[in-house]
Parts: structure tokens; sequence; C-alpha cells
């Protein structure tokens, strides 16, 4: 074969319409170890601000496909473990794993995320004057796993996920409404969506009922419930009606530490938690 040839074999070769360069190709999915059916294991954790012992000696582990309620006094630390497992804050000591292999210290905020776990903050964060459509295919196109390609059409298949969202979301109907126009509900649905367009193994979701109505609190409860199982759920919520509507393992946090964990009936005949977190709400229920 002549150099001509061999250059031309060389360019037939590199645009081959089959080609996938290494640096646009999907990264794939982390494999998450949960041969002993635990998905998080954080161990000792501590963590201080100026003295204050915000973590202290923290133990929690999650099993694969749980839906876990976490509860606790305003300051009890569920904000700032949420922080350490995801990567915003380090603690001064202790451990986190996802998985058995996948040791979350030692990685950033974004690493953590690519990894599959998610996390949705109290507020809402939709983008107003896009369409419902519009959100969950720019978190799509944010997720670093998927082609990075933000100016591209959609692949069917990136529809399809979409469609499938949305539909387990249960905002079909409003695929083409602009998010600002949803009700509250919604938007925090369209929100948890927007976590799902990724397909994460974790998600994290703090006080999602805050300001809903009785009728979207139930649809989030079936929404959280259905989400479990192929995927693991951790929620923060103060509503304890709807925390007992959803938890089969509630973990009570105190001061930085694990006070309690079990079903809602054995926390709320737990005199610690009474005494320090349920008080006469508990008595009287
Ligand atoms: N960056 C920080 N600097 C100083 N103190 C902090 C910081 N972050 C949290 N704390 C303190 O650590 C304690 C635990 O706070 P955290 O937000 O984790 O509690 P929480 O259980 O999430 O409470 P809430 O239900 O009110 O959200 C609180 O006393 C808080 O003031």
């Amino acid at each position: 074969m002549s150099a001509f040839d061999n250059s031309i074999q060389g360019l037939r070769e590199t645009f081959r319409r089959d080609q996938v360069w290494p640096f646009l190709a999907p990264e794939q999915a982390a494999k998450i170890d949960v041969s002993n059916q635990m998905i998080l294991y954080v161990e000792g954790l501590n963590l201080s601000f100026d003295g204050f012992k915000a973590l202290n000696d923290l133990n929690l582990y999650v099993n694969d496909g749980e839906l876990r309620c976490l509860i606790g006094a305003n300051g009890a630390g569920k904000t700032t473990l949420m922080d350490v497992i995801t990567g915003k804050s380090k603690p001064d000591a202790g451990s986190v794993y996802f998985g058995q292999t996948h040791n979350l210290l030692t990685k950033d905020e974004a690493d953590i995320a690519q990894l599959g776990i998610g996390r949705k903050f109290q507020k809402p964060t939709v983008f107003e004057e896009q369409t419902v459509f519009d959100n969950l295919e720019l978190s799509l196109k944010t997720d670093k796993r998927v082609l990075p390609t933000l100016f591209a059409n959609l692949s069917p298949s990136e529809i399809d996920r979409i469609d499938e969202v949305l539909a387990i979301i249960g905002l079909k109907q409003q695929r083409f409404m602009k998010a600002g126009a949803l009700s509250h509900g919604q938007k925090q649905w369209l929100e948890i969506g927007m976590l799902l367009v990724s397909d994460p193994r974790l998600l994290l979701i703090d006080e999602p009922v805050a300001g809903m109505t009785a009728q979207e609190t139930e649809r989030t409860a079936e929404l959280l419930t259905s989400l479990a199982g192929e995927r693991t759920v951790i929620v923060v919520e103060h509503d304890m009606e709807f925390v007992r509507s959803i938890a089969r393992t509630v973990t009570v946090l105190h001061q930085g530490s694990v006070l309690a964990e079990g079903t809602m009936d054995q926390i709320q005949s737990n005199k610690d938690v009474i005494e320090v977190y349920l008080g006469e709400e508990a008595v009287e229920a």
C-alpha cells in the first residue's frame, strides 16, 4: 500500500461515522459495590465550627434501595451531615464511603455528583423562564456523563429519558409550560426530576414538603416511595405526619450524633427522643 493509500485509510479510520472519541464518549456509570446490601457508610464523623461540635462521632449506615428519614431539632447536624456526604464540607475526622469502595472524603462536590449522588435543597431552584422540558434538558446536558454537547440536538434516547422522568414526576401535561407558572409542589417535583435525568443512585432531599398543600404532600409521599428501591433516598423532614407516611426506618439526630434509629413507632415511644425532640407532640399522638 502506498503512503497516499495509507493516509487515506488513516483519514477514513479517523472520520468513521461510528467513531466515538474517548473525550466525547459518555463516562460509564460508576460501579458502586453494594454486595453487602449497604450503600452508605458514615463512621466516626466529627466536625467542629469554632469549637462547637456540629457532628459528634456520628455513625450512619444506609441500605441500598432504602428510603430513610432523618429527623432532629434545629441545629442537630442534619444539614452538616448532608454537606459532608456531598463534599461541600470536609470533616475533622471520620470516614464516608459510597458502596464499599468509594471514599467520598477524597472527592470534591463535582466528583461526588458524578458518582451518582444527587442533592435537592429545600427551596426549588428551577429556571423559571424555561419550560419544564427545557429545565430537564438543561440538567441532562450539564451531566458530565452525557455527551458534553450543550448546543446539539437531543438524541432519541435522551428524549426518551426526559419523557420517562416527566412521567415519574407527574408533569407530562406541563412539559411545555414555563417552570415559573408551576405550583410550589410542581416546582419541587420538577427539581427532583432534574436530579433524576442523570439517574442517581442516592438522592438526598431536604424538607420536600415544606409549604406544600395536603394533596401535594400526599403526591410527594408517593413519588419518594416510588423512587426508592431502584435508588436510595434520604429525606430530611420536620413534618412528622409525612415522615410516618413514607418512612420504614427513621434516624434521629441530636447534637451531632445519632440519638435513636428504628420504625416510626419505636421512635415515637423512645423516651430520649420524646424528651429532646418530639416532646408533648409525641405524647399527644
Ligand atoms: N459554617 C458554619 N459555621 C458555624 N457554625 C455552623 C456552620 N454550619 C453549621 N453550624 C452550626 O452547626 C450546628 C448544626 O447545624 P445544621 O445546619 O447541620 O443543623 P440542622 O439539623 O440541619 O438544623 P435545621 O433543621 O435548622 O436545618 C448548628 O448549631 C449550626 O449553627
